[in-house]
Protein backbone atom coordinates (compact mmCIF):
# COMPACT_ATOMS: atom_id res chain seq x y z
CA UNK A 1 0.00 0.00 0.00
CA UNK A 2 1.15 3.81 -0.96
CA UNK A 3 2.16 5.80 2.06
CA UNK A 4 1.14 9.52 1.43
CA UNK A 5 2.37 12.31 3.22
CA UNK A 6 0.70 15.55 2.56
CA UNK A 7 2.51 18.19 3.37
CA UNK A 8 0.23 21.44 4.31
CA UNK A 9 -2.48 18.88 5.03
CA UNK A 10 -4.13 21.30 6.60
CA UNK A 11 -4.36 24.10 3.77
CA UNK A 12 -7.54 24.03 1.14
CA UNK A 13 -5.47 22.10 -1.55
CA UNK A 14 -4.24 19.54 1.53
CA UNK A 15 -7.60 19.19 2.33
CA UNK A 16 -8.85 18.87 -0.73
CA UNK A 17 -6.89 15.90 -1.34
CA UNK A 18 -7.37 14.15 2.01
CA UNK A 19 -11.22 14.35 1.14
CA UNK A 20 -10.69 12.63 -2.12
CA UNK A 21 -8.18 9.95 -0.90
CA UNK A 22 -10.56 8.04 1.26
CA UNK A 23 -11.41 4.57 0.74
CA UNK A 24 -8.87 4.23 -1.69
CA UNK A 25 -5.94 1.54 -0.71
CA UNK A 26 -3.11 4.52 0.37
CA UNK A 27 -2.14 5.14 3.69
CA UNK A 28 -1.86 8.44 4.91
CA UNK A 29 0.32 9.70 7.32
CA UNK A 30 -0.38 12.72 9.17
CA UNK A 31 2.16 14.83 10.84
CA UNK A 32 0.79 16.25 14.63
CA UNK A 33 -0.81 19.62 13.76
CA UNK A 34 1.53 21.64 16.70
CA UNK A 35 4.69 20.42 14.73
CA UNK A 36 3.56 20.93 11.07
CA UNK A 37 6.48 23.55 10.49
CA UNK A 38 8.69 22.01 11.94
CA UNK A 39 10.98 20.45 9.32
CA UNK A 40 12.57 18.08 11.71
CA UNK A 41 8.75 16.39 11.79
CA UNK A 42 8.01 16.85 8.71
CA UNK A 43 11.82 15.22 7.51
CA UNK A 44 10.71 12.16 9.79
CA UNK A 45 7.21 12.10 8.12
CA UNK A 46 9.22 11.87 4.45
CA UNK A 47 11.31 9.06 5.54
CA UNK A 48 8.15 7.05 6.30
CA UNK A 49 6.67 8.09 2.93
CA UNK A 50 6.81 6.47 -0.71
CA UNK A 51 5.14 9.87 -2.34
CA UNK A 52 5.08 13.73 -0.57
CA UNK A 53 2.23 15.29 -2.07
CA UNK A 54 3.39 19.07 -0.97
CA UNK A 55 0.42 21.82 -0.87
CA UNK A 56 2.48 24.65 0.53
CA UNK A 57 3.63 28.55 -0.70
CA UNK A 58 6.13 27.79 -3.39
CA UNK A 59 9.15 28.68 -0.97
CA UNK A 60 8.28 26.24 1.36
CA UNK A 61 7.67 23.25 -1.15
CA UNK A 62 11.64 24.15 -2.28
CA UNK A 63 12.54 23.71 0.83
CA UNK A 64 10.64 20.62 1.48
CA UNK A 65 12.27 19.22 -1.89
CA UNK A 66 15.65 20.54 -0.59
CA UNK A 67 14.76 18.77 3.12
CA UNK A 68 14.39 15.54 1.61
CA UNK A 69 16.59 15.56 -1.31
CA UNK A 70 18.84 12.54 0.00
CA UNK A 71 15.41 10.68 0.48
CA UNK A 72 15.78 8.27 -2.74
CA UNK A 73 12.97 5.82 -2.33
CA UNK A 74 10.67 9.34 -2.10
CA UNK A 75 8.92 10.07 -4.70
CA UNK A 76 7.14 14.00 -5.12
CA UNK A 77 3.71 15.62 -6.40
CA UNK A 78 4.17 19.17 -6.01
CA UNK A 79 0.84 21.40 -6.34
CA UNK A 80 2.50 24.76 -6.15
CA UNK A 81 4.27 26.51 -8.91
CA UNK A 82 7.80 26.05 -7.73
CA UNK A 83 8.67 22.96 -9.80
CA UNK A 84 6.42 23.66 -12.95
CA UNK A 85 8.82 24.49 -15.40
CA UNK A 86 11.91 23.02 -13.50
CA UNK A 87 13.75 20.85 -15.66
CA UNK A 88 13.56 16.92 -14.38
CA UNK A 89 9.88 17.69 -13.11
CA UNK A 90 6.87 15.62 -15.14
CA UNK A 91 3.86 18.27 -15.99
CA UNK A 92 0.99 16.59 -13.80
CA UNK A 93 -1.40 16.44 -16.94
CA UNK A 94 -2.01 13.25 -18.20
CA UNK A 95 -4.23 14.68 -20.78
CA UNK A 96 -2.02 16.82 -22.53
CA UNK A 97 -0.68 13.99 -24.88
CA UNK A 98 -1.12 10.74 -25.73
CA UNK A 99 2.44 9.85 -24.01
CA UNK A 100 2.08 12.16 -20.36
CA UNK A 101 -0.08 9.95 -18.20
CA UNK A 102 2.75 6.93 -18.73
CA UNK A 103 5.33 9.63 -17.91
CA UNK A 104 3.75 10.65 -14.62
CA UNK A 105 3.29 7.26 -13.65
CA UNK A 106 7.15 6.80 -14.11
CA UNK A 107 8.57 10.24 -12.50
CA UNK A 108 9.52 10.67 -9.39
CA UNK A 109 8.81 14.57 -9.35
CA UNK A 110 5.68 15.32 -10.83
CA UNK A 111 4.17 19.10 -10.73
CA UNK A 112 0.26 19.33 -10.53
CA UNK A 113 -0.66 22.02 -12.62
CA UNK A 114 -1.86 25.83 -12.25
CA UNK A 115 -5.65 25.81 -12.13
CA UNK A 116 -6.01 28.74 -14.92
CA UNK A 117 -3.05 26.98 -17.46
CA UNK A 118 -5.25 23.11 -16.80
CA UNK A 119 -7.72 25.32 -19.39
CA UNK A 120 -5.39 27.04 -20.99
CA UNK A 121 -3.18 24.02 -22.16
CA UNK A 122 -6.17 21.85 -23.04
CA UNK A 123 -7.43 24.66 -25.67
CA UNK A 124 -4.62 25.49 -26.90
CA UNK A 125 -1.84 22.47 -27.30
CA UNK A 126 -3.89 20.35 -29.79
CA UNK A 127 -4.31 23.36 -31.89
CA UNK A 128 -0.93 24.10 -32.00
CA UNK A 129 0.14 21.06 -32.01
CA UNK A 130 -2.09 20.69 -35.04
CA UNK A 131 -1.17 23.72 -37.01
CA UNK A 132 -4.23 25.64 -36.75
CA UNK A 133 -2.84 28.27 -34.10
CA UNK A 134 0.75 28.96 -35.07
CA UNK A 135 3.09 29.23 -31.35
CA UNK A 136 4.12 32.79 -32.19
CA UNK A 137 -0.06 33.71 -33.11
CA UNK A 138 -0.92 36.52 -30.37
CA UNK A 139 -3.26 35.35 -28.23
CA UNK A 140 -5.69 37.02 -25.22
CA UNK A 141 -6.33 34.92 -22.24
CA UNK A 142 -9.68 35.67 -20.14
CA UNK A 143 -9.82 33.89 -16.96
CA UNK A 144 -12.51 33.97 -13.91
CA UNK A 145 -11.57 32.19 -10.66
CA UNK A 146 -13.80 31.38 -7.62
CA UNK A 147 -12.10 33.19 -4.43
CA UNK A 148 -10.60 30.05 -3.10
CA UNK A 149 -8.37 29.90 -6.02
CA UNK A 150 -6.72 32.93 -3.52
CA UNK A 151 -6.14 29.98 -0.60
CA UNK A 152 -7.57 30.35 3.32
CA UNK A 153 -6.46 34.20 3.12
CA UNK A 154 -8.55 35.03 0.01
CA UNK A 155 -11.26 32.16 1.67
CA UNK A 156 -11.68 34.25 4.79
CA UNK A 157 -11.46 37.85 3.96
CA UNK A 158 -14.46 36.84 1.56
CA UNK A 159 -16.27 34.76 4.30
CA UNK A 160 -15.82 37.25 6.62
CA UNK A 161 -15.57 40.46 5.38
CA UNK A 162 -17.34 40.13 1.94
CA UNK A 163 -14.93 40.60 -1.15
CA UNK A 164 -16.08 42.04 -4.38
CA UNK A 165 -18.46 41.05 -6.80
CA UNK A 166 -15.82 40.57 -9.28
CA UNK A 167 -12.18 42.36 -9.79
CA UNK A 168 -9.39 42.38 -12.16
CA UNK A 169 -5.99 41.10 -10.83
CA UNK A 170 -2.51 40.58 -12.29
CA UNK A 171 -2.59 44.05 -14.06
CA UNK A 172 1.06 43.94 -13.94
CA UNK A 173 0.80 41.87 -16.88
CA UNK A 174 3.18 38.85 -14.87
CA UNK A 175 0.75 36.72 -13.46
CA UNK A 176 2.83 33.27 -12.15
CA UNK A 177 1.24 31.20 -14.79
CA UNK A 178 2.36 32.49 -17.55
CA UNK A 179 5.56 30.51 -18.26
CA UNK A 180 3.57 26.83 -17.92
CA UNK A 181 1.14 28.41 -20.27
CA UNK A 182 3.23 29.21 -22.50
CA UNK A 183 5.97 25.69 -21.79
CA UNK A 184 3.12 23.82 -22.43
CA UNK A 185 0.80 25.29 -24.53
CA UNK A 186 3.87 25.59 -26.95
CA UNK A 187 3.78 28.85 -27.15
CA UNK A 188 6.96 31.38 -28.03
CA UNK A 189 5.13 34.47 -28.06
CA UNK A 190 3.95 35.62 -24.16
CA UNK A 191 0.36 35.85 -24.17
CA UNK A 192 -1.80 38.72 -22.68
CA UNK A 193 -3.28 36.53 -19.72
CA UNK A 194 -6.07 38.63 -17.71
CA UNK A 195 -7.27 36.42 -14.75
CA UNK A 196 -10.22 37.91 -12.37
CA UNK A 197 -11.94 37.07 -9.53
CA UNK A 198 -15.43 36.85 -8.36
CA UNK A 199 -17.70 36.64 -5.42
CA UNK A 200 -18.50 32.46 -5.44
CA UNK A 201 -16.33 30.06 -3.67
CA UNK A 202 -15.33 27.16 -6.21
CA UNK A 203 -15.15 27.80 -10.32
CA UNK A 204 -13.33 29.01 -12.92
CA UNK A 205 -14.07 29.56 -16.96
CA UNK A 206 -10.83 30.53 -19.08
CA UNK A 207 -11.95 32.12 -22.68
CA UNK A 208 -9.62 32.58 -25.49
CA UNK A 209 -11.32 34.72 -28.12
CA UNK A 210 -9.40 34.02 -31.87
CA UNK A 211 -9.78 35.52 -35.37
CA UNK A 212 -10.61 32.63 -38.30
CA UNK A 213 -9.19 35.08 -40.98
CA UNK A 214 -6.28 35.00 -38.83
CA UNK A 215 -5.30 31.85 -37.95
CA UNK A 216 -3.21 29.32 -41.22
CA UNK A 217 -5.94 27.59 -43.73
CA UNK A 218 -8.61 30.11 -42.65
CA UNK A 219 -10.24 27.17 -40.66
CA UNK A 220 -14.18 27.13 -39.79
CA UNK A 221 -15.66 26.43 -36.30
CA UNK A 222 -16.09 22.83 -37.17
CA UNK A 223 -12.42 22.54 -37.62
CA UNK A 224 -11.53 23.50 -34.32
CA UNK A 225 -14.02 21.79 -32.45
CA UNK A 226 -13.37 18.62 -34.43
CA UNK A 227 -9.43 18.76 -33.22
CA UNK A 228 -10.17 19.35 -29.71
CA UNK A 229 -12.69 16.81 -29.66
CA UNK A 230 -10.11 14.17 -31.69
CA UNK A 231 -7.43 14.76 -28.93
CA UNK A 232 -10.03 14.48 -25.95
CA UNK A 233 -12.06 11.51 -27.67
CA UNK A 234 -11.92 8.74 -24.71
CA UNK A 235 -10.97 10.88 -22.08
CA UNK A 236 -12.49 10.59 -18.59
CA UNK A 237 -12.23 13.80 -17.38
CA UNK A 238 -11.57 16.46 -20.52
CA UNK A 239 -15.18 16.58 -22.24
CA UNK A 240 -15.84 18.59 -25.48
CA UNK A 241 -19.13 19.80 -25.41
CA UNK A 242 -21.80 21.56 -27.62
CA UNK A 243 -21.82 25.20 -26.83
CA UNK A 244 -25.80 25.05 -27.23
CA UNK A 245 -26.19 26.89 -24.09
CA UNK A 246 -26.62 30.78 -24.24
CA UNK A 247 -24.80 31.74 -20.87
CA UNK A 248 -22.06 30.07 -19.26
CA UNK A 249 -22.14 29.70 -15.66
CA UNK A 250 -18.47 29.37 -14.25
CA UNK A 251 -19.64 27.68 -11.05
CA UNK A 252 -21.58 25.09 -13.14
CA UNK A 253 -18.95 22.35 -12.38
CA UNK A 254 -18.34 23.23 -8.80
CA UNK A 255 -17.42 19.72 -6.82
CA UNK A 256 -16.67 17.92 -9.47
CA UNK A 257 -13.03 16.90 -10.93
CA UNK A 258 -14.22 16.86 -14.60
CA UNK A 259 -13.22 19.94 -17.03
CA UNK A 260 -15.52 20.69 -19.85
CA UNK A 261 -14.08 22.20 -22.88
CA UNK A 262 -16.49 24.34 -25.87
CA UNK A 263 -15.93 25.59 -29.07
CA UNK A 264 -18.83 28.90 -29.68
CA UNK A 265 -17.99 30.35 -33.15
CA UNK A 266 -19.92 32.83 -35.70
CA UNK A 267 -18.39 31.66 -38.98
CA UNK A 268 -20.55 34.91 -40.59
CA UNK A 269 -18.04 36.74 -38.44
CA UNK A 270 -15.11 34.76 -38.81
CA UNK A 271 -15.13 34.63 -34.59
CA UNK A 272 -14.50 31.37 -32.15
CA UNK A 273 -14.73 31.86 -28.60
CA UNK A 274 -12.76 28.55 -26.92
CA UNK A 275 -13.87 28.15 -23.27
CA UNK A 276 -12.86 25.27 -20.67
CA UNK A 277 -15.26 25.69 -17.59
CA UNK A 278 -13.60 23.44 -14.46
CA UNK A 279 -13.57 23.88 -10.63
CA UNK A 280 -10.28 25.40 -9.43
CA UNK A 281 -9.94 22.96 -6.78
CA UNK A 282 -11.50 20.22 -8.52
CA UNK A 283 -9.41 19.63 -12.04
CA UNK A 284 -7.68 22.74 -11.36
CA UNK A 285 -5.97 21.58 -7.98
CA UNK A 286 -7.17 18.44 -5.81
CA UNK A 287 -8.75 16.68 -8.70
CA UNK A 288 -5.93 16.58 -10.66
CA UNK A 289 -3.55 15.61 -7.85
CA UNK A 290 -5.33 12.48 -7.46
CA UNK A 291 -5.37 11.67 -10.91
CA UNK A 292 -1.75 12.05 -10.68
CA UNK A 293 -1.35 10.12 -7.34
CA UNK A 294 -3.21 7.11 -8.82
CA UNK A 295 -0.82 7.23 -11.57
CA UNK A 296 1.96 7.63 -9.51
CA UNK A 297 1.25 4.48 -7.72
CA UNK A 298 0.22 2.50 -10.21
CA UNK A 299 -3.86 1.98 -10.07
CA UNK A 300 -4.59 3.43 -12.91
CA UNK A 301 -2.57 4.53 -16.10
CA UNK A 302 -6.08 4.57 -17.98
CA UNK A 303 -7.39 7.85 -15.97
CA UNK A 304 -6.06 10.19 -18.56
N1 LIG B 1 -6.37 27.16 -4.03
C1 LIG B 1 -6.26 26.81 -5.31
O1 LIG B 1 -7.18 26.93 -6.12
C2 LIG B 1 -4.98 26.24 -5.78
C3 LIG B 1 -3.82 26.22 -5.02
N2 LIG B 1 -2.69 25.66 -5.53
C4 LIG B 1 -1.40 25.69 -4.84
O2 LIG B 1 -1.38 24.80 -3.75
C5 LIG B 1 -0.52 25.33 -2.75
C6 LIG B 1 -1.33 25.43 -1.47
O3 LIG B 1 -2.37 26.37 -1.75
P1 LIG B 1 -3.68 26.45 -0.86
O4 LIG B 1 -4.01 25.09 -0.37
O5 LIG B 1 -4.67 27.20 -1.64
O6 LIG B 1 -3.11 27.35 0.33
P2 LIG B 1 -3.55 27.44 1.84
O7 LIG B 1 -3.04 28.75 2.33
O8 LIG B 1 -5.00 27.15 1.97
O9 LIG B 1 -2.74 26.24 2.53
C7 LIG B 1 -1.34 26.19 2.67
C8 LIG B 1 -1.00 25.33 3.86
O10 LIG B 1 0.42 25.22 4.00
C9 LIG B 1 0.77 25.49 5.37
N3 LIG B 1 2.14 25.98 5.42
C10 LIG B 1 2.62 27.21 5.09
N4 LIG B 1 3.96 27.26 5.25
C11 LIG B 1 4.34 26.03 5.69
C12 LIG B 1 5.60 25.44 6.04
N5 LIG B 1 6.75 26.13 5.97
N6 LIG B 1 5.62 24.15 6.45
C13 LIG B 1 4.48 23.42 6.52
N7 LIG B 1 3.24 23.93 6.23
C14 LIG B 1 3.18 25.22 5.80
C15 LIG B 1 -0.26 26.52 5.78
O11 LIG B 1 -0.35 26.65 7.17
P3 LIG B 1 -0.85 28.09 7.78
O12 LIG B 1 -2.19 28.34 7.20
O13 LIG B 1 -0.84 27.86 9.23
O14 LIG B 1 0.18 29.09 7.31
C16 LIG B 1 -1.53 25.92 5.17
O15 LIG B 1 -2.06 24.89 5.96
C17 LIG B 1 -0.03 26.70 -3.20
O16 LIG B 1 1.27 26.60 -3.72
C18 LIG B 1 -1.03 27.07 -4.26
O17 LIG B 1 -0.44 27.92 -5.22
C19 LIG B 1 -2.73 25.01 -6.71
C20 LIG B 1 -3.85 24.99 -7.49
C21 LIG B 1 -5.04 25.70 -7.12
C1 LIG C 1 -8.04 33.57 -7.57
C2 LIG C 1 -6.56 33.46 -7.33
O1 LIG C 1 -5.96 34.23 -6.59
N1 LIG C 1 -5.93 32.51 -7.96
C3 LIG C 1 -4.51 32.28 -7.85
C4 LIG C 1 -4.19 31.07 -8.63
C5 LIG C 1 -4.48 29.86 -7.82
C6 LIG C 1 -3.23 29.21 -7.41
O2 LIG C 1 -2.63 29.46 -6.41
O3 LIG C 1 -2.83 28.43 -8.36
P1 LIG C 1 -1.62 27.55 -8.49
O4 LIG C 1 -1.04 27.16 -7.22
O5 LIG C 1 -2.20 26.53 -9.26
O6 LIG C 1 -0.55 28.20 -9.24
C7 LIG C 1 -3.68 33.40 -8.42
O7 LIG C 1 -4.08 34.00 -9.40
O8 LIG C 1 -2.55 33.57 -7.93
Amino acid sequence: MTRVFIDGEAGTTGLGIRDRLRGLPVEILSIDPARRKDPSARLDMMTKADLVVLCLPDDAAREAVALAGSLEHVRFLDASTAHRVTQGWEYGFPEMTPEQASRIGKARYVANPGCYPTGVIALLRPLVDAGLIPSDHPLTINAVSGYSGGGRSEIEAHEREGGPAFALYGLGLEHKHVPEIMHYGGLTRRPLFVPSIGHFAQGMIVSIPLHLPDLPGQPCTADIAACLAARYAGSERVRVVSSDRPRLDAAALAGQDDMELRVHGNDARGHVLLTACLDNLGKGASGAALQNIRLMSGRDVSCA
